[in-house]
């Protein structure tokens, strides 16, 4: 394992609210009896343990710590334990970025330390580590680790080794941290730490490859671990396929707030140095966003990343941009010109008429942008022969279709899930767009400009 030195800092760097339709979450794991109420902020019906007459010590504790909003269901019947217990690991798994991405910048974290470079000199970091464990082991605990069969970027061959001992007890600290502060997302953490032995194998058990048939998560730790480490934008990424297909997205943006103006600062170093410097300000609404749709449900939601000790609002639904006037769009691509090309869509860009400057943003937090409406396409056209990894793209792909945006590869195919850890088959890139009539134009552009492309 190779220390990654080069410039990566060039840049600079709840009250348990419970819908009472789908209260499994209080059945299956709290076992103890809950009263409802209104909740005057968002009209629904919450869960008020403060009325609860059969607490157990647990219930005590997560009354005190809890500040967990759950999901705004109406989603149905299937999958809303799912769908709550993976929207809670993505809470813990942004809080434990947030902590981690502010030593590393802020703290005089040890950059040559903490972030490491793999096989193919992308960086991975003890977030990516700990996220995968973390999440790793919370799926476990609801379902059993038996019923748990997890696609995602991280291994633990290079944790292993043993020039890696500090790095390792870095992310066994970083995991145990997080899962003893779970408690206020209504997750009940391990009764004593976890050993190293026992984090390792969180990491490895997450080794499925997929495929067509069954049931599997899809985790990407940290997307956009390159964005992480300069300070900036990147996203947690869990889904659950079953059957070849995306049936559940949860996508937790720990630096893109509520308010969209902060994705367009171009500086992410400032916009961190923003949170922590002026919490109070009017104009700063905080921390990031977790959104997150069930299939076919029609609607997406977003909530608010809680920051642990705040009150918090109700999840909003979320809708794709009406915008379908190219002259109007923003288009959102890869901020790296190795992972898809600049030039290539700057040619279709101008080819349709789309004026504004592209958003280039790291991570699936494009994918959000365009959900949220705050952009209305999204490409990436990576160089020929790169093989995209489901997990790059499984969540964001069923939370845009659910705000009402297509999703698609450029010979306007459904992405298929299908095919194990990689995207098969898919043609030249992907292009997500907040409506039919704009993906028409983007698609019949790639078209015509693709022969006289050198991609
Ligand atoms: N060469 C190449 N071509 C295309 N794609 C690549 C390439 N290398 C990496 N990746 C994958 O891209 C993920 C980051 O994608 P982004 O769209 O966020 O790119 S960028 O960081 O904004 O440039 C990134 O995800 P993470 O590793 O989770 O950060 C990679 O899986
Ligand atoms: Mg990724
Ligand atoms: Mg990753
Ligand atoms: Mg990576």
């Amino acid at each position: 394992m190779t220390a990654l030195r080069s410039n990566l800092a060039t840049k600079s760097p709840q009250a348990l609210f419970l819908n009472n339709k789908n209260n499994n979450f209080l059945k299956t794991h709290l076992k103890f009896l809950v009263s409802f109420r209104n909740c005057p902020k968002s009209r629904n019906p919450i869960c008020c343990l403060s009325n609860c007459d059969q607490k157990t010590e647990f219930s005590n504790e997560m009354e005190k710590n809890s500040n967990w909003v759950s999901i705004e269901s109406e989603v149905g019947d299937k999958y809303v334990k799912e769908l709550e217990v993976a929207v809670k690991a993505v809470h813990v798994a942004c809080l434990l970025c947030q902590k981690v991405q502010e030593d590393l910048i802020f703290n005089g974290g040890d950059v040559v330390e903490n972030v490491q470079a793999k096989d193919d000199n992308s960086p991975v970091t003890i977030a990516d580590w700990s996220v995968q464990a973390t999440v790793s082991w919370i799926l476990s605990e609801a379902f059993g680790p038996e019923n748990v069969s997890i696609v995602a970027e991280e291994d633990i061959e290079s944790l292993s080794k043993s020039d890696a001992r500090s790095i390792l007890s870095s992310v066994v600290k970083t995991v145990n941290d997080s899962l003893s502060s779970a408690a206020r997302f209504g997750i009940k953490p391990p009764v004593t730490n976890l050993e190293t032995a026992q984090v390792l194998e969180a990491i490895s058990r997450c080794n499925s490859t997929g495929g067509p048939t069954g049931r599997f998560w899809v985790l990407d730790p940290v997307d956009g671990t390159l964005g992480f480490v300069r300070g900036d934008q990147y996203a947690i990424a869990l889904a659950l396929v079953e059957n070849g297909e995306v049936v559940l997205g949860v996508l937790g943006c720990p630096n893109y707030p509520m308010n969209k103006e902060w994705l367009n600062y171009q500086n992410g170093y400032r916009r961190i140095l923003s949170r922590l410097t002026k919490p109070d300000s009017a104009s700063w609404d905080g921390n990031g966003c977790v959104l997150y749709a069930k299939k076919g449900s029609k609607k997406a939601w977003m909530q608010p990343l809680l920051s642990g000790d705040k009150g918090v609002a109700s999840a909003r639904q979320i809708r794709v941009s009406t915008i379908d006037n190219p002259v109007l769009a923003t288009f959102c691509e890869p901020v790296e010109k190795a992972n898809s090309s600049h030039v290539f869509t700057q040619g279709l860009a101008h080819s349709v008429g789309l004026r504004n400057r592209p958003l280039r943003v790291y991570s699936m937090v494009k994918y959000a942008a365009i959900a949220r409406g705050d952009a209305e396409i999204f490409m990436k056209f990576a160089r020929a022969g790169y093989k995209e990894k489901i997990w790059d793209h499984a969540a964001g792909v069923v939370i845009i279709e659910e705000a009402g945006g297509i999703v698609t590869d450029a010979g306007g195919r459904p992405l298929d899930f299908s095919k194990g850890m990689y995207l098969q088959g898919l043609d030249r890139g992907i292009i997500a767009c907040a409506g039919a009539s704009l993906h028409d134009k983007i698609m019949g552009a790639v078209d015509a400009s693709w022969n006289s492309s050198s991609l």
